[in-house]
């Protein structure tokens, strides 16, 4: 997969060389490119900003550079890649959206700041490429780097070799719609606190019956918002017989 990164920071970048993501380049699972906005700029300040039509607080960031810097990475020849724009306003993030996002061949990432980036660059791009305003959630941060950090590491582990115990993806939170049952490690008893017996038993039907069972009561207490996402026939509600 290759991804490409627009930012006025790109320094907040450097931590990809490290951990897991570091390693999904080394063995070229990831192409990283990232890109400093202001490369497109030609005044002598290097504006990317300006005030807003229509006033208010804070500065909008300007099309043209944005405009050049995606014409710059959206090769003509290949395939055109997906854009993807971390936004309070955006569609919310998910694991399902992380699978969907691992399968594309070239991912796009703007990363705003101020107040946002002026609409009609997206809705340019949108005449040549995928475009997605995505959320991590309901609150505001200085721009979307972080986001973008966020985002790329959900998708890095689900590439192919990216995980060392590729097992560990599909028993995961939100794997199955639902919040992971508890889990544990030596010693058995621990400041007086015991490992659950059934953990202990090998009974292995057991052991997943008991994880089911404390997923669903974990997903009901801290997240019934999934139970309700939930196919109906994956749920039985005497399943979280309370
Ligand atoms: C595109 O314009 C802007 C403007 C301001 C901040 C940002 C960064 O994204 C977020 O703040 C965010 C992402 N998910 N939840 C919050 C983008």
């Amino acid at each position: 997969m290759r991804v490409d990164v627009v930012s006025i920071f790109p320094e907040y970048f450097a931590p990809l060389e490290l951990s897991l993501i570091g390693r999904a380049r080394a063995n070229g699972v990831l192409q990283l490119g990232v890109h400093d906005l202001r490369t497109w700029t030609h005044d002598v300040h290097r504006t990317v900003d300006d005030t807003p039509y229509g006033g208010g607080p804070g500065m909008v960031m300007r099309p043209e550079p944005w405009g050049e810097a995606l014409d710059a990475l959206t090769p003509a020849e290949a395939p055109p890649p997906r854009l993807l724009v971390p936004s309070p306003a955006g569609a919310p993030f998910t694991q399902a959206m992380a699978y969907e996002l691992a399968a594309e061949p070239h991912l796009l990432f703007a990363c705003g700041r101020y107040e946002g980036i002026d609409q009609r660059v997206l809705e340019h791009a949108a005449t040549r490429m995928p475009v997605t305003e995505v959320s991590l959630g309901d609150y505001v941060l200085f721009g979307g780097e972080v986001a973008v950090l966020v985002i790329l590491e959900a998708v890095t582990r689900l590439l192919p070799g990216v995980l060392g115990n590729a097992g560990s993806l599909d028993e995961e939170s939100h794997a199955h719609g639902l919040l992971e049952a508890p889990i544990y490690t030596k010693p058995p008893s621990w400041r007086g606190h015991d490992v659950p017996e059934v953990l202990r038993s090998g009974d292995h039907g057991k052991i997943a019956r008991w994880r089911r069972e404390e997923g669903l009561l974990r997903t009901a207490a801290r997240r019934p918002d999934l139970l309700d996402a939930l196919p109906a026939d994956q749920l039985d509600k005497r399943d979280i017989a309370a």
